[in-house]
């Protein structure tokens, strides 16, 4: 269970916690991407991701690193994690060669820079090889240092990066290891029990792994055809055509292999949950819409979500902007859409919600003589067009409706809705409820 574990009560100091495939809400708005602990190296560091396979034991067609979540593929994702580091300097893409089209549309949709595809090989050895070689190019481009990284594993973050970088450096190559889960015994010919290993001694071996680029080259330049052909473990190579003993480095349970069908569903999840974390809600600078903000705030809290709450998304605020955060827009008083629509306008210049679908979320508050939205001016079609053109841009744009009262269990009962209906929408980002009107 721990693998698939998802942590809905803690934040960011907690290591085991979903790493970041490639999304990353800090929280602080405005700022430049969290370093942790801005540890940066100071010598070239580059990455080879293997993405050449098939994908046989998910049972699909499509190679499980093409398989889309939020409309994004998971190779995206796994390169994004990289990508966003901003000492790595160069990342290998390795791909079949009936993948390279693919491949390339990939880079240029979801605008990833720092990228090369190269083709691959016929098992995972040859594959990386290919993208090591390729990284061998240019004499003047060679790194100091190699990641590799299994494109299938798209949860991996920048400290786990950073400590396989800097041992690698020091010790030649170095690699992530996990406690094992299950006791590995070894089996007869005939099926039965030949011995068992003492589980507390072993660990499984994961990825990241880092090599300086002169033992990866040697290594793939020395192993036997058998290595290329039934080898798994880069590590092992090292050590036999090199004497170079890896350092290994304990990582997050998340650094787990998307193998079979119910790991893209795992992901998927994962994904989700951590595109959910932050929302920030605008006020207008509204008394009511503030006390509807403080009270949204200990109801979404309390469902595992933050929020925080700004007047508007000038200044300082338009940092909101670049982030991965959703945004509510409360309106009082007024069944016009120009509040929420200045928001999309905000973010379609901010050149935002290409990467990944974003939740916009319109409340209206009306006063407690208003009859609805529909009977003062808005009429749900008002919400819907603008909602479908939002889509277009990946914005997904709901609104939920409630009313003033001074009934207070009434006007915290609908509170809690609104907590309950926003926490939803943001976590499934349904694209069937987009342009709905709830009614809280
Ligand atoms: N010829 C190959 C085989 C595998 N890989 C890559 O190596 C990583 C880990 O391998 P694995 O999980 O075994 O992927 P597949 O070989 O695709 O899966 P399966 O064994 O189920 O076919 C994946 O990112 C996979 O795309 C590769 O680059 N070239
Ligand atoms: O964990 C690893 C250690 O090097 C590799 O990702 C693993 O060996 C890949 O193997 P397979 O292709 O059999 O899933």
């Amino acid at each position: 269970m721990e693998d698939n574990h998802i942590n809905m009560q803690s934040h960011s100091c907690d290591p085991d916690r979903p790493a970041h495939p490639g999304i990353f809400p800090t929280r602080e708005a405005g700022k430049s991407d969290h370093q942790p602990g801005g540890s940066s190296v100071d010598f070239p560091v580059s990455v080879v991701l293997p993405a050449g396979g098939t994908g046989e034991r998910t049972g699909l067609q499509t190679p499980k690193q093409f398989c889309s979540f939020l409309g994004r593929p998971l190779i995206s994702y796994t390169i994004q994690a990289f990508e966003r580091v901003s000492w790595i300097q160069s990342i290998v893409v390795v791909v079949a060669k009936e993948n390279m089209d693919l491949m390339t549309d990939i880079v240029q949709r979801f605008q990833h820079k720092k990228v090369r595809a190269v083709p691959g090989g016929s098992t995972r050895h040859r594959s990386i090889c290919n993208g090591v070689r390729a990284l061998g190019d240019a004499e003047e481009e060679r790194p100091k240092v190699v990641i590799i990284h299994d494109a299938v594993r798209p949860f991996v973050d920048e400290d786990l990066l950073y400590k396989i970088a800097m041992a690698a450096e020091e010790q030649g190559a170095a690699g992530a290891i996990r406690p094992l889960v299950s006791t590995v015994i070894a089996t007869t010919s005939e099926g039965y029990l030949d011995h068992s290993l003492e589980r507390a001694k072993y660990r499984a071996s994961e990825m990241p792994q880092g090599f300086t680029y002169d033992v990866i080259c040697q290594a793939y330049q020395k192993c036997s055809e058998s290595d290329f052909e039934f080898g798994t473990e880069c590590l092992h190579l090292a050590l036999q055509y090199c004497g170079t003993t890896a350092k290994l480095i304990q990582g997050p349970p998340t650094l787990w292999k998307v193998t079979y069908k119910r790991d893209l569903a795992a992901a998927e999840s994962i994904i989700k949950e951590t595109l959910s974390r932050s929302a920030c809600v605008i006020t207008g600078g509204s008394e009511q819409a503030v006390t509807l903000a403080d009270a949204l705030q200990k109801a979404v809290g309390a469902l595992d979500m933050e929020l925080d709450v700004i007047p508007d998304l000038m200044g300082e605020n338009a940092g909101y902007l670049l982030k991965e955060w959703n945004f509510i827009q409360v309106s009082v008083n007024r069944s016009c859409l120009s509040e929420v629509e200045a928001v999309l306008k905000d973010l379609e210049a901010a050149n935002r919600a290409l990467l990944h679908p974003l939740v916009v979320i319109w409340v209206h508050l009306s006063g407690s003589d208003e009859l609805s939205v529909s009977g003062r001016g808005v009429e749900p079609a008002a919400i819907m067009d603008l909602a479908s053109a939002a889509k277009l841009r990946n914005i997904l744009l709901y609104g939920i409706q409630l009313r003033q009262t001074k009934d207070t269990e009434r006007w915290e009962r609908s509170v809690l809705r609104v907590a309950e209906i926003t926490s939803a929408l943001i976590r499934e980002r349904s694209p069937a409820l987009v342009g709905q009107l709830l009614q809280a």
